[in-house]
């Protein structure tokens, strides 16, 4: 059976003009894997609170990091796909959940090769219903059981995930946070497959279960543990909170802005950050941490703030992808 590979990220605005905003918002937002409420009230909250404002936010956002390649995400997603291409046996597209380039069009080159079966691996080390979750059904809805499909599992704790991350906190002596995308504390509860695991204890991410297959929460924690087992850090040397809260609902705390404030207050004045759920830099990691987070530190009374970078399309990155697609004859089939 030929095979084929699409590599997926959630994807930017193909401009940042604030019409282009509006229409990448509203494709993002409108999923009800990221917004999950009833479609009545996803419309309202989405048409009548969210879009009359953010998108000339973002778009301000937007420009900030923008580069003569365009969105950084999509730009170093392009370019692991271009490397992995040349090095794989069989074809590769990558495609974006939201704009482009678009599943349609990824799976329509995919098919015209003749492949049969579809390896999805969404770009996510960590499962959540809003990334893995989405893109597999966006996928699903898409291929019309034209192909067979499996997907990568998370990758949250595989040693060619945690050893490059490692590495780049070797020659850290500032304090470390681990800053991870945040999430509504709603859909934890959602995709919990026990119902009664998730949330309901202080510790629950550190008590086995199998919830811990689809929690997001818990495989942060992991991937903080293992790389500080790895580098070597001791307890008071590195913190985690999560960032990108959208809306009022109670998300995963604590919030990395708050954090940020904090820390000072604490007399931590020298600050790296590290955003381990992403695997290329973006617009979470280049606008929300580099430039506002680091103004929220500095303004709080830190003294130095540095970024550490993400794999983006380093020899780790490829290495890092390159093992899981050789691993895809195990992937789950999706059905
Ligand atoms: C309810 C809203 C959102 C949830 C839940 C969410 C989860 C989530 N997102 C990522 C990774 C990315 N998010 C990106 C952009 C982005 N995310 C949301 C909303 C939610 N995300 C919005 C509205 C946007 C658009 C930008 C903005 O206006 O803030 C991006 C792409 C950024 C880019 O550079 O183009 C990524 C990547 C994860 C990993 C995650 C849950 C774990
Ligand atoms: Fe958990
Ligand atoms: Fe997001």
């Amino acid at each position: 059976m030929k095979r084929g590979f699409l590599l997926m990220n959630t994807g930017s605005p193909d401009d940042t003009s604030e019409e282009a905003l509006r229409v990448y918002l509203k494709e993002f937002l409108m999923d009800p894997y990221v917004i999950d409420l009833p479609f009545p009230l996803r419309y309202a909250l989405v048409h009548w609170l969210i879009l009359p404002k953010r998108p000339a936010e973002s778009a301000e956002a937007y420009k900030a990091i923008w580069t003569e390649n365009g969105s950084p995400l999509v730009h170093y997603c392009s370019t692991l796909a271009r490397g992995l291409n040349k090095k794989l046996q069989e074809p590769l597209e990558v495609c974006m959940a939201y704009r482009n380039p678009s599943v349609a069009s990824a799976i329509d080159k995919l098919l015209a090769q003749g492949v049969e079966e579809i390896g999805l691996l969404p770009m996510f080390p960590h499962y959540a219903m809003a990334t893995t979750g989405g893109c597999t059904a966006l996928v699903k809805k898409v291929l019309k059981g034209r192909a067979k499909l499996r997907v990568a599992p998370p990758f949250y704790n595989i040693p060619e995930l945690i050893d490059p991350i490692a590495e780049s906190l070797k020659d850290v002596k500032e304090h470390i946070l681990f800053s991870y995308h945040g999430l509504p504390v709603r859909h934890l509860k959602k995709t919990d497959p026990t119902g009664s695991h998730c949330m309901q204890s202080a510790d629950c991410c550190r008590t086995a279960s199998p919830a811990h297959a689809t929690c997001y929460r818990h495989q942060c924690f992991e991937t903080t543990r293992l790389v500080v087992e790895k580098a070597g850090l001791e307890k008071d040397r590195y913190s985690i909170s999560f960032q990108s809260r959208l809306g009022r609902d109670p998300w995963l705390e604590p919030y990395t802005d708050k954090v940020l404030e904090e820390l000072p207050k604490k007399g931590i004045k020298e600050l790296a950050v590290i955003c381990p759920a992403f695997f290329c830099d973006c617009l979470e990691t280049l606008e929300e941490i580099q430039i506002r987070g680091q103004e929220t530190f500095k303004k709080a009374g830190g003294e130095s703030f540095r970024m550490i970078p993400c794999l983006n399309d380093s020899p780790a990155a490829f290495h890092c992808l390159e093992t899981l697609i050789s691993n895809a004859g195990n992937w789950p089939a999706s059905t």
